[in-house]
């Protein structure tokens, strides 16, 4: 069973058509909505949320319908909102007991609850400090500690590393797939940065202008591609694309598929000759291999090409054509 379905939800503001007839399946795991600014995916989880009420279409959250289940699908459901919504003056503890108490718990489970999910995010230490006093990468940890507080089964993340520094992104990433992984529940997590999708995203789904533009795992996102990328340099005093074309021209001499591909030559393996070949013609033009290995797909390209396919066109530009 899906965790969300969509069937032609449509959203309309005055001049603005935030979702475009979304048709969607989201299954259990944890799963990356991915879209530019604009894009549509607080407006499609504020109607999943019941927050909002679609113009058109329908939706299900855990089998229940949007329109007429709303308060039950936020007994089993977190949500961490993009923006701040923290009382500066209250600790982190109160503030969660709170939230606890405001989704059904009984005070002694909420204080419970509440002291278990603060040591999850790792807060457990400055449970009693006022979060007015909290550093950003603290605050998003509060406001994540209230999505779980009540155990939910699923557990709406919007944009939970936006202003945290590089070591804190990597800590909420790492604290998002242990939601996944050991506790069970499945997260829907959105991000406009597509490299963290990628690390901790067992699916991905792609929305532009308010349309679906893609959805499939992140494996088949980033699965390899039958192309070497192959970067080379020269020992004396030519520069980097000279012998990038150097190079080029001498592999498509012997047969091989060669496009330029930035710095580097995207070659397109014949066979497992295809590296003796890569090998021993930078030998040949005493040229340095810098490195050499097979292709991914990066989910980067859904945006770039419209389409998961790797080829733009400064990737089919030729080099060295016989
Ligand atoms: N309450 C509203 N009134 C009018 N327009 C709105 C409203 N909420 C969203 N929009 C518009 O709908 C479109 C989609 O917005 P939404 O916030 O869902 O995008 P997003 O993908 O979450 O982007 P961001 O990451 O910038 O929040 C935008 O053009 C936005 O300006």
């Amino acid at each position: 069973m899906p965790v969300v379905s969509t069937r032609d939800l449509t959203k309309t503001f005055p001049g603005v058509t935030a979702l475009d007839r979304l048709t969607l399946d989201v299954g259990t795991g944890v799963t990356g909505l991915v879209g530019a600014n604009g894009a549509g995916k607080s407006t499609l989880i504020k109607i999943l949320l019941g927050l909002e009420r679609p113009t058109s279409g329908h939706a299900r959250v855990l089998d229940l319908d949007v329109a007429t289940h709303a308060q039950e699908i936020r007994r089993y459901v977190g949500y961490m909102p993009e923006h701040d919504c923290l009382v500066p003056d209250v600790s982190a503890t109160d503030f969660v007991v709170h939230m606890a108490r405001m989704a059904g718990l009984p005070a002694a489970s909420a204080r419970e609850r509440t002291a278990d999910t603060l040591r999850h995010v790792g807060l457990y230490e400055e449970r009693y400090r006022l979060v007015g006093g909290y550093s950003t990468g603290m605050r998003q940890r509060v406001k994540l500690a209230q999505a779980l507080v009540h155990d939910p089964r699923l557990v709406f993340l919007d944009e939970p590393t936006n202003g945290l520094d590089p070591t804190g992104r990597d800590e909420m990433l790492d604290l998002i797939r242990r939601i996944g992984t050991e506790f069970g529940i499945s997260v829907i997590v959105t991000s406009h940065l597509l490299g963290e999708l990628e690390r901790i995203c067992d699916h991905v789904v792609v929305i532009d202008g308010g349309r679906l533009l893609r959805a499939s795992s992140t494996a088949e996102f980033t699965r390899v591609t039958p192309v070497l990328t192959v970067e080379v340099v020269a020992f004396d005093e030519a520069g980097p694309t000279n012998a990038r074309d150097r190079m080029g021209q001498a592999l498509a001499a012997r047969g091989l598929r060669v496009r330029a591909d930035g710095r580097c030559l995207a070659v397109d393996i014949a066979d497992e000759r295809t590296y003796d070949v890569v090998r021993d013609t930078a030998a040949e033009l005493q040229l340095g291999l810098v490195r050499m290995h097979q292709r991914r797909h990066r989910i980067a390209e859904v945006f770039r090409d419209g389409a998961a396919t790797p080829e733009s066109e400064e990737e089919s530009q030729h080099v060295g054509a016989p």
